[in-house]
């Protein structure tokens, strides 16, 4: 095959991929006025049978095009979960009209390719308007910014599916002024970053955050006579870097990529999937609409007599509601003292969710809200 063949086939390719985003974008224009229809009919934005038959009709349809089942499937689930999460972030958008600022000013861990970073612009790419960006030394810092108003949202990183819950987090919450207003995901691809031509066998120092650290353990056990040094973020862990001679940080490639570091291994977590969740947290509550899937986020000190933790969460279950988390935190200043941190599919705006939590109050010796806000943990259905 010739070059000019080969040219003519990439500029054949081009034109379907142009086809393909000029159809992308009516699909998502003509959902955005089936969002209309669920609002005026009070539905709930999702609807998984409707999913699910679309799914398996398409699947058919690929079959008959010598397309394969799995690639038909992963490519529409993307799809839907885009109409989904922009049907839901229009929903919040028109209930919201406060929130609706042109600017947002976002402090988050670290600075530049920080995992913090990628998560904050995942969750803003839907929420359209400038964004400010704050990069924070520490957690604390972070909530210090949105309480005195320099900052409308901080993002923190909650949990972890190789290291689990990150407890300075849960323990910062307990006291500042803040209120949960939304949740993302993001995954987590590990590296090993050093310098350009670099080998593992020339390594002798590791820098990282205690978190990535702690996700990648297994790798780190492996590696023999390299010394580790805790950093702030991983920013600070790369900056490092730069400045000692031998060593490597653990960090995305992006992260490496922004400040001249090379991948020297990559998937270093000790989970094939490896994915963080970050909450978002502002001064004011938003309003979220009871057609979309709802997280309420509370704190609670259960009575220190017998039963008394699972009498709590028998009114959860009496009420119909999902606890989809738990998690004790000792009380600084109080020895043996325990806080529970509760996560609920639950809508405040609810009635029997409103019940619910008032009649927590005969179990506890406190509750605190943390938050209600969309879940953006989309299942995809299964075909
Ligand atoms: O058909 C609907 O109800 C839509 O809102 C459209 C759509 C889609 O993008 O195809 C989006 C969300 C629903 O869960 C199902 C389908």
């Amino acid at each position: 095959m010739t070059e000019n063949t080969l040219n003519a086939l990439r500029k054949d390719i081009n034109e379907i991929d142009s086809d393909l985003m000029v159809l992308l974008a009516k699909r998502r224009r003509i959902s955005h006025s089936v969002l209309e229809y669920k609002i005026t009919n009070n539905k709930p934005v999702r609807d998984e049978e409707r999913e699910q038959a679309l799914l398996e009709k398409l699947i058919n349809y690929g079959k008959s095009l010598g397309l394969d089942a799995f690639y038909v499937n992963s490519v529409f689930q993307t799809i839907l979960e885009d109409s989904v999460l922009n049907q839901q972030a229009l929903l919040q958008k028109s209930l919201n009209p406060d929130s609706l600022s042109d600017t947002h000013r976002v402090a988050y861990l670290g600075g530049q390719g920080s995992y913090s970073q990628l998560a904050c612009h995942k969750y803003f790419s839907r929420r359209p308007g400038k964004l400010v960006e704050m990069g924070c030394q520490s957690f604390e810092q972070i909530t210090q910014h949105v309480e005195k108003g320099q900052a409308d949202y901080g993002l923190l990183p909650i949990e972890n599916t190789s290291s689990g819950s990150i407890n300075e987090v849960f323990d910062l919450l307990q006291h500042a002024q803040v209120t949960i207003v939304g949740e993302v995901t993001h995954s987590v691809e590990h590296c090993l970053l050093a310098a350009p031509g670099a080998e593992l066998s020339d390594i002798q120092k590791i820098f990282a955050h205690p978190q990535p650290f702690a996700q990648c353990s297994r790798f780190i056990q492996g590696l023999d006579n390299v010394l580790h040094e805790t950093c702030d973020s991983t920013s600070s862990a790369l900056k490092q870097v730069s400045e000692t001679p031998n060593s490597a940080a653990i960090g995305s490639a992006q992260a490496g990529k922004n400040v001249g570091l090379e991948v020297i291994k990559a998937g270093l977590a000790n989970q094939t999937e490896n994915h963080s969740r970050f909450i978002v947290v502002a001064r004011k509550a938003l309003q979220v609409s009871t057609q979309i899937p709802t997280k309420t986020s509370l704190i609670m000190a259960t009575k220190q007599q017998v039963g008394s933790l699972a009498d709590a969460l028998m009114v959860f279950k009496a009420h119909n509601i999902n606890m989809v988390k738990l998690e004790s935190r000792p009380v600084p200043g109080n020895p043996w003292e325990e806080v529970f941190y509760v996560d609920l599919l639950a809508n405040t705006a609810e009635k029997h969710v409103q019940n619910a939590l008032e009649e927590l109050k005969d179990h506890t010796q406190f509750v605190r809200i943390l938050g209600c806000y969309q879940s953006e943990s989309m299942q995809a259905v299964e075909v």
